[in-house]
């Protein structure tokens, strides 16, 4: 029995009017959670798109019995990214994306070896592969939604697809393809705020924001009192585990963060937007992967292809809107990265001047800061 089947039974069975059936029922945002979280734990999700529908598996996540269990569906499909099929030498017809047929022998370690690019060096002899084109197996939409959930769950991006005929199997979340493609940004609102008194400033307060969309935490620190009215000294600083908080110098994020908040302190305002964006938006796991793909020799973007992630997955557009929740219109933005700037102006912030953030270069971050100015146009 579905689950929605067993509320409205329950519920029904107490007496309980519809109002209470409907306020059981799971929402748009409910039911991406249930299907992250569902994913990340490798169990399925229930896709479905004009009339048709797919159980999906994360292929990270997949476990040897839920893998048989949907090969014995039927006809089952490994959807990656193009970045990925690259890499796999296997054709990608869908534009953004290939459905590699899924061989009969295939197992969870076909699964796995195909999704992650950390043996492609060490065993170089995976596929051919046969991809889907056309009307063949689970549409490209439904495979690009079970993608798109996989990266929101912040896994490697890819899933395996069986079609599915019926309801929902008991216990599997049901989750309309649009719903996961519809290109929305997150409506942020303020939790809490506090004054924390900073080494770069007594005047300091922390911003808590989060969306009912995502299980992202974004942080604003507030520094003096800055004026609404004028543009604001900010930074835009993606979360960096490894720079930020262990002193890594294989990146430049540590003395980023501290230099900006320095700045601000020095000017006795500004304000320093954290976003929960670890890796460029890919999760700590996958930037980790991306690391061991860069002690294989592959450069920062490279590593991400491999992977089968874009450079950059992350949305600039949470940024603009903290700023604006906060009430800043218009920004001194520090950073090196014109596309910060372009995001901005997009999302309606206007950026009066970009303030270069030139620190923390060394030996070991000198090539990944060349890569970043060759590749994706930061300016050195
Ligand atoms: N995927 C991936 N992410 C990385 C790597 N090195 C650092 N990062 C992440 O890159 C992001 C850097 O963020 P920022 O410093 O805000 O952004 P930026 O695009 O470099 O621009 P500016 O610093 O503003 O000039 C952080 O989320 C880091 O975790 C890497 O090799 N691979
Ligand atoms: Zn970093």
């Amino acid at each position: 029995m579905s689950l929605s089947g067993l509320m409205f039974q329950s519920a029904s069975r107490r007496g309980i009017e519809t109002g209470m059936t409907d306020a059981l029922a799971l929402d748009a945002a409910e039911r991406l959670a249930r299907a992250r979280a569902d994913l990340r734990m490798g169990l399925p999700v229930m896709l479905t798109h004009d009339g048709a529908s797919a159980l999906a598996l994360a292929a990270e996540t997949a476990t040897a019995r839920r893998v048989e269990g949907l090969k014995a569906l039927g006809g089952a499909t490994l959807a990656i990214t193009s970045k990925r099929a690259e890499t796999l030498r296997a054709r990608a017809y869908d534009g953004d994306l290939a459905r590699i047929r899924v061989p009969g022998d295939a197992d969870r370690a076909w699964v796995h070896a195909t999704a992650d690019p950390a043996e492609d060096l060490s065993s170089p002899m995976k596929g051919p592969f046969a991809t889907l084109r056309g009307e063949e197996g689970p549409s490209p939409t439904l495979a690009r939604a079970a993608i798109r959930l996989a990266k929101a769950a912040r896994l490697l991006p890819a899933a395996l697809l069986a079609p599915l005929v019926g309801p929902a199997p008991e216990g599997v979340v049901e989750v309309p393809a649009a719903l996961v493609l519809e290109a929305r940004v997150a409506p942020l609102a303020e939790v809490v705020s506090a004054r924390v008194p900073l080494a770069v400033a007594q005047a300091g307060r922390v911003h808590v924001f989060r969306s009912p969309l995502d299980d992202a935490e974004h942080v604003a620190v507030e520094i003096g009192s800055p004026s609404r009215d004028a543009p604001v000294l900010a930074r835009l600083h993606s979360a960096c585990f490894t720079g930020d908080l262990l002193g890594s110098l294989k990146c430049d994020c540590g003395p980023q963060l501290h230099a900006a908040l320095a700045r601000m302190g020095a000017e006795g305002a500004g304000v320093l937007l954290y976003l929960d964006q670890e890796g460029r938006g890919i999760g700590l796991a996958n930037k980790m992967r991306a690391y061991s793909l860069q002690d294989q020799g592959f450069d920062t973007v490279e590593a991400n292809h491999r992977l089968g992630f874009e450079d950059d997955e992350r949305d600039f557009r949470i940024g603009a809107q903290i700023l604006k929740a906060l009430g800043f219109r218009s920004v001194r933005l520090l950073t090196n990265n014109p596309a910060k700037v372009a995001r901005m102006e997009e999302a309606g912030v206007r950026v009066t001047e970009r303030v270069p953030l030139r620190v923390g270069l060394n030996d070991q971050n000198a090539a990944y800061l060349a890569t970043k100015a060759a590749k994706s146009g930061h300016l050195l």
